[in-house]
């Protein structure tokens, strides 16, 4: 199913259903990846909406997503964040699983923190380490599924869409900076794939992906900043290392989503100390923001 004019409206209608229930007016978009949703706990003087109340939102199906939908104040920012996100596999297309970006843009946000699980495959990176993401590579997107396929609103963004900026290069120093000022011993910075899922990767799949640069493997993110990027949203990526993908035919130990969940949950409060500290530290102006007033007027 490719984008239609009348969902492209739907965009306005979410846009406008939200900003008619809540008095903020966020600038800052975050997604929560598996095992990672005690981030949106943060969120305070939160409106909550559940996914599946908010006209044309999609729903989520994965364990650990919780399907919550958070607005309101982080370390002084107002913010939007989901608590749970969508994914290609669970059947969405990369149109609609990208929807709630369109929306944020709509909503005028100028920066998205996106987190995400996944595993390492560059050998010097332990389970529990967090990798700011340097870049990434779209294995989907090269073999010909974007979000931005089918009819183009010039409305939020060009045609075609440059993304050798992808990764804000001031968020990621900024990151380095406050984790630093953390104590933090685990960070890494690396190159994020995504392919497809749902299915973790063979043997063969994780030495072509090492053999093409990339440092992990996930399958989320990529849709999202794709389309941020389009909208002009400057984007933030952040990867928690949950387990190391398998490069030897001769062990039994195999990736499991259960795993994913438990070293989540064990670096889920160093998680939300990086992305508070760093929310505090943003100056918005630098990011366009001239009115940071955070309630509607
Ligand atoms: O990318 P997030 O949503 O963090 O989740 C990651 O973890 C799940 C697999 O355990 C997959 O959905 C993968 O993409
Ligand atoms: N593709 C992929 N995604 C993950 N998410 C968490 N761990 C993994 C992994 O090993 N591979």
């Amino acid at each position: 199913m490719l984008p239609s004019r009348s969902m492209l409206n739907d965009i306005d209608t979410t846009t406008q259903w939200l900003l008619d229930r809540t008095r903020h007016r966020p600038k800052i978009a975050i997604i929560c990846g598996s095992g990672l949703g005690q981030l949106a706990e943060m969120v305070e003087e939160a409106d909550v909406f559940n996914y599946k109340d908010i006209p044309n939102f999609p729903v989520t199906t994965v364990v650990g997503h919780k399907g919550r939908l958070l607005i309101g104040i982080l370390n002084g920012k107002c913010c939007v964040c989901m608590q749970g996100r969508f994914h290609s596999y669970e059947g969405h297309h990369m149109y609609k699983l990208t929807f709630p970006v369109r929306v944020f843009a709509k909503m005028g946000i100028k920066l998205m923190f996106a987190t995400n699980a996944c595993g390492s495959l560059n050998p010097s990176y332990n389970v529990g380490d967090l990798m700011i993401m340097r870049d990434h590579i779209n294995l989907p997107g090269l073999t010909g599924l974007s979000p931005l396929v089918g009819l183009n609103d010039e409305r939020f963004g060009a045609r075609f869409v440059a993304l050798s900026t992808a990764y804000e290069r001031k968020l990621k120093t900024l990151a380095k900076e406050v984790a630093k000022n953390l104590g933090y011993n685990f960070i890494q910075e690396g190159v994020y794939m995504m392919q497809f899922g749902p299915c973790f990767e063979t043997v063969a799949e994780c030495k072509m992906a090492r053999t093409m640069g990339a440092d992990v493997m996930g399958m989320s993110t990529v849709p999202e900043v794709t389309v941020a990027r389009q909208c002009g949203i400057r984007c933030f990526g952040l990867s928690l290392v949950t387990n190391k993908c398998i490069i030897d035919e001769n062990t039994d130990v195999v990736a499991n989503h259960e795993e994913v969940l438990e070293i989540g949950r064990m670096r889920s409060k160093d998680t939300q100390n990086l992305v508070y500290a760093m929310t505090g530290a943003l100056d918005l102006e630098e990011y366009g923001v001239t009115n940071n007033n955070h309630e509607k007027v």
